[in-house]
């Protein structure tokens, strides 16, 4: 067998550069919209470019004065865990996390609709998924498959638990209500969002205007290259 291809020159494990930011890798687990853990994720580590990874640490740095701490789900995401969520897109029947993360959209639409794509930032390295958690961050539990799900723009106290403050839906919630600016999303959980996307934009990034969680730095290093090295 090939030996499999390692990162390459200009990547980081964002722990090394700054190990403070929290990481709670999602599609290395079971608990994504999926159900599955995703082809191409071996280990639950957020790989990025460099200048990604400083980036993220300036952004932090911002944060951690003011009692918040940065948490990613995703970061680099190799091309196979990208060609894995189109044949999953393809079973229509396979709907078994529909509960939580996509209730009121047809799975036919995902990819049309912006929530998901055949040629993702992700796989370009400079790219996350992330959010803002008050700290001290309290302690999480992890999903057991098969557990009950509820809707990911239920209010917090019903979501599946996450220590992450209150963004008026959980990550990623495929639903108009997670639209960073949607105007139903208002208050603390307006402030939030806004807080994440100002500070991010400071350090350098742009936010994905559907997802309030995605986030890909601006003159990032690899603009036309989709790599496909695992994680791990
Ligand atoms: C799947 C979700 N976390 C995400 O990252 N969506 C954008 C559109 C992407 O796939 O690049
Ligand atoms: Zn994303």
């Amino acid at each position: 067998r090939a030996p499999e291809p390692r990162p390459p020159a200009g990547f980081v494990a964002l722990s090394d550069v700054d190990p403070s930011v929290l990481q709670e890798m999602r599609y290395v687990t079971a608990h994504n919209f999926t159900g599955h853990r995703v082809d191409g994720y071996r280990r639950p580590v957020c790989l990025l470019t460099r200048p990604a990874a400083e980036a993220l640490h300036r952004a932090q740095r911002a944060l951690l004065p003011r009692g918040y701490s940065l948490k990613v789900y995703d970061c680099y995401r190799p091309q196979r865990a990208v060609d894995d969520f189109v044949a999953w897109a393809k079973d229509l029947a396979d709907e078994r996390m529909k509960a939580e993360f996509y209730p009121r959209v047809d799975k036919s639409r995902l990819f049309d609709d912006g929530y998901i794509a055949a040629k993702s930032g992700h796989s370009r390295g400079s790219t996350m998924d992330l959010t803002l958690v008050r700290l001290p961050a309290r302690p999480t539990r992890p999903y057991r498959p098969g557990e009950r799900l509820v809707p990911c723009f239920t209010p917090r106290e019903w979501r599946f638990p996450d220590n992450s403050v209150d963004m008026g839906t959980g990550f990623d919630c495929f639903d108009t209500l997670a639209h960073t600016l949607d105007p139903r999303i208002r208050g603390v959980q307006r402030d939030h969002r806004l807080l994440l996307k100002s500070t991010m934009e400071r350090a350098g990034f742009t936010n994905l205007a559907e997802e309030w969680w995605h986030y890909t730095l601006r003159g990032e290093p690899f603009p036309d290259t989709y790599f496909d090295f695992p994680v791990r």
